[in-house]
């Protein structure tokens, strides 16, 4: 299955899929990262934030998640991904596709600001390292209309939203398989007891 996540830059994207992946790596699940960040600097240099380039980066990212999800991989897609058309597209092209908002409040992001990226948005105009095209502040993010799970990490810690994450994972899980089917039912079982 692929896990599309869409958030704005610091709402905790990585953070949750890496402790998704190993929550799920734990219980004998496979799953991969597919982080915007990182193939940003490798697979995807040519792109920058324009939305054309932003659409390119999201279907070339989701047809390396669908590689992932065809070896039963559960592939979660770490990126800001802030068009509904291209999420949308995702949905229609591959199967089993899951799409989480993971939304925060913009005056916690400028709070945490981990890359320093929020506060050179109020640089001066004609300073030379003003962002102008930071997503959610001065370049568009649409809120998904109807997603898959929404996390507010303004309200939910970490594990509640790991929780969250891993219940949706093991209820839509394609499994053929009937043993795996049973493990997966028992390790529900456990997430729902740790609630
Ligand atoms: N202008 C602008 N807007 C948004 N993000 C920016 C920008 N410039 C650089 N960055 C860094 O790029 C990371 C987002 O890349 P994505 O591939 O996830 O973006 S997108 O889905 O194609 O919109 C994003 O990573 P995260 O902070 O993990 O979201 C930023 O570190
Ligand atoms: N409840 C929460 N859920 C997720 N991240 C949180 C939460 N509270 C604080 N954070 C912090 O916010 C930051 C989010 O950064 P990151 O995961 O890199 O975001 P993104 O990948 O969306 O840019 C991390 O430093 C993380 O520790």
């Amino acid at each position: 299955m692929i896990i599309q996540f869409c958030g704005l830059s610091g709402a905790g994207k990585t953070t949750l899929a890496e402790n998704t992946k190993n929550q799920l790596l734990e219980n004998g699940i496979r799953a991969e990262i597919i982080d915007g960040d990182v193939y940003r600097s490798k697979l995807c240099k040519d792109l920058g934030f324009s939305k054309a380039d932003r659409q390119e980066n999201i279907r070339r990212l989701g047809f390396i998640a669908s590689r992932f999800s065809a070896q039963g991989i559960v592939a979660i897609m770490s990126v800001i991904n802030p068009y509904e058309e291209t999420r949308a597209e995702l949905i229609r092209e591959y199967p089993n596709v899951k799409t989480i908002f993971i939304d925060c409040p913009i005056e916690v992001l400028y709070q945490r600001d981990t890359k320093g990226l929020y506060k050179r948005t109020l640089l001066a105009d004609d300073d030379p390292q003003k962002i102008r095209n930071l997503t959610g502040i001065n370049d568009m993010f649409e809120k998904p209309d109807k997603p898959d799970l929404y996390i507010n990490t303004s309200e939910k810690t970490i594990e509640e939203s790991t929780r969250d994450l891993c219940d949706l994972i093991l209820k839509h899980i394609n499994s053929k398989n009937p043993q795996t089917r049973k493990f997966n039912d028992s390790f529900l079982k456990t997430l729902t007891y740790a609630k």
